[in-house]
């Protein structure tokens, strides 16, 4: 599925699991009092591979992103960052959350907000500030955000906001990319646009990309391997590894059938099944069971 001409992405070596990855995981678990989110993980993940994490609501995607901040503890098993605990990475770490309660930032321009990238991390205060806005414009520049650079973040497109958020998570030019469903709301032009950014990213700077959505099919022809997540399991493969019938089918517990229709994956059956979201708009092309 990966696109014609498209660099490949570095293999471990034979033989030696875990050998050069980012993030590593060791049969992790994260549970909240007795409910066990999910369970058994191991997964490595490798520089510049880009991983989709699926899975429908509750299924404990945001425990994963928040797990590989630090922020939230693993109730079993092990979790290494950059080989360290993850609290020692966060600063390799570019984060882009969900779409934020705009309130708070509203009055703030594209700029701004790329600054606090810089500010927050390993350019200190020491950093001239004529150094700082050459940054700052370079970053601007790199998302395709120059010419909105000075305009207040609550008159920005969901779209425009989200390559300034995007600018923001690289401006300490990190080792991993964390996006937790940035695509929401967005149309499939700017979904295109931000999936292709992020892509762009990992291929120049071997950044890798945890990217968790609850749609596969705008990152479906980038992505080299799924972790999809359900009822405390959870499968991990490439997407014609994972999505499948059979394979879902196990995972939920339950009949779900996966089609493949013009290129796009259709996952009929599972419960709120994170392919064809029902509490999520629909673009028109979209493609429905
Ligand atoms: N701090 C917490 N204390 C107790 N339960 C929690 C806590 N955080 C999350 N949960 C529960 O853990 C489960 C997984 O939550 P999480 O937010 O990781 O799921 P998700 O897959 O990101 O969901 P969504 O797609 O709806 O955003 C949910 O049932 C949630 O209610």
């Amino acid at each position: 599925m990966r696109r014609p001409g498209a660099a490949p992405v570095p293999r471990p070596r034979e033989g030696d699991p875990g050998a050069g990855a980012v993030i590593s995981l060791r049969e992790a678990a994260v549970s909240y009092g007795e409910r066990v989110v999910w369970q058994g993980l191991d997964l490595d993940v490798r520089p510049g591979e880009f991983v989709a994490v699926l899975g429908p609501n509750g299924s404990g995607k945001t425990s994963f992103v928040r797990a590989l901040l630090g922020r939230q503890p693993l109730s079993a098993g092990t979790l290494t960052v950059l080989g360290r605990p993850p609290r020692e990475a966060a600063r390799h770490l570019g984060y882009v959350p969900q779409q934020a309660e705009l309130s708070a930032q509203a009055m703030l321009r594209a700029r701004d907000l790329v600054r606090f990238g810089i500010d927050g991390h390993r350019f200190g205060p020491r950093l001239r500030t004529a150094a700082v806005r050459h940054r700052v414009d370079e970053i601007l520049v790199s998302v395709g955000a120059s010419a909105y650079a000075d305009v207040p973040l609550g008159l920005l497109s969901g779209g425009e906001r989200q390559r300034v958020r995007i600018g923001q998570a690289l401006a300490t030019d990190p080792r991993i990319l964390l996006c937790d469903e940035p695509l929401l709301s967005l149309d499939l032009n700017h979904q295109r646009a931000v999936t292709e950014l992020v892509d762009a990213r990992r291929r120049s700077h071997g950044t890798a990309v945890v990217f968790v959505t609850h749609e596969i099919n705008p990152v479906l022809g980038l992505v080299d391997r799924v972790l999809y997540l359900a009822r405390g399991s959870h499968r991990v493969g490439t997407p014609e590894e994972v999505l499948t019938s059979e394979s879902l089918s196990r995972l939920y517990g339950t009949r779900v059938d996966v089609v493949r229709v013009h290129g796009r994956v259709v996952v009929v059956g599972a419960p709120d099944d994170p392919a064809t979201p029902p509490h999520h708009a629909q673009q028109p092309e979209e493609v429905r069971p």
